[in-house]
């Protein structure tokens, strides 16, 4: 079992709102449809082992800003929800398409419509509805989202806190995240080959360069910290060498 994060900094035109990048999802299209073919990195098995998640790159992130709405921050407008959620949706439609098109039995997953957060801030994922997708061969597709929040209205998700949930819940084997950087990267813009406390990397980890309401880095890298099984973040270039079993960018551990 793998849960893979397509970033939205790859995905997308991160600067240039509701901007596809279509040359970038076309080769990640192209290296899940290969590993998927071969069954690389997952032992043989067939596509039932894979689950994806994406970001929201231009599509969500400028939504939420021009709402103020953040992981913390929410809304009761119902014509905000529709936005932010309709951009993600957008999105979710042109991975889907990339997809379908390499033959990729994937199916759209809307996290508004499953999910919630308690008082506390703290994540519902409800995961029966992705095992039984798995199970008939599916490959979900999900993506950061708005979702409701007790006493709040509706907050944003993003894509990274809902690959450490869902890995979590449906004990994945392997995790990644696939960004526009080649890893986490140093003072002198080195790979750091592998993160196991925050507090040896604090000082040079930020925030995302572009709009962005869930945190960039920093957040990636503290969310993964809190998982049991290793995880990677890693540049398009090593998609197909994660997908293929191979330890690749930073590993957080
Ligand atoms: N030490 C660091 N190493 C690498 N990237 C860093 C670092 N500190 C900050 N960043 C920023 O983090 C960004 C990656 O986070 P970001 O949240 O934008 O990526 P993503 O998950 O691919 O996109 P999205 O959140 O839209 O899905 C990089 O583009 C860079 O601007
Ligand atoms: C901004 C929204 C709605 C989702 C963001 O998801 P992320 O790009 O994974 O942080």
């Amino acid at each position: 079992m793998i849960v893979l994060k397509l970033g939205g900094s790859v995905v997308t035109e991160k600067d240039r709102p509701e901007t596809l990048d279509g040359d970038a999802l076309e080769r990640a299209a192209d290296a899940i449809a290969a590993a998927l073919e071969t069954g690389e990195g997952s032992g043989g098995d067939t596509a039932s082992d894979l689950v994806i998640v994406h970001g929201g790159g231009s599509f969500g992130h400028h939504n939420a800003s021009e709402h103020g709405v953040s992981t913390t921050d929410g809304t009761h407008d119902a014509s905000a929800v529709a936005d932010i959620h309709g951009a993600m949706k957008t999105l979710n439609q042109f991975v889907l398409g990339r997809l379908h098109a390499r033959d990729v039995n994937a199916v759209p997953v809307h996290p508004f419509s499953t999910a919630s957060r308690d008082e506390a801030g703290q994540l519902e994922f409800p995961t029966t509805q992705l095992e039984a997708m798995l199970e008939e061969g599916f490959v979900p597709v999900l993506h950061g989202d708005l979702i409701a929040h007790t006493g709040t209205g509706a907050t944003v998700v993003s894509g990274d806190e809902l690959v450490a949930t869902l890995a979590d819940e449906l004990e994945a084997d392997r995790i990644g995240l696939c960004s526009t950087v080649p890893g986490v990267l140093d003072e002198t813009d080195t790979v750091i080959d592998e993160i196991a406390a925050f507090e040896d990397v604090a000082d040079v980890l930020g925030e995302s360069d572009t709009t962005d309401v869930t945190g960039g880095m920093a957040a990636k890298v503290r969310a993964l910290l809190e998982l049991e099984p290793e995880a990677s973040i890693f540049g398009l270039d090593d998609l197909e060498r994660f997908l293929a079993g191979e330890r690749t960018g930073t590993t957080i551990t």
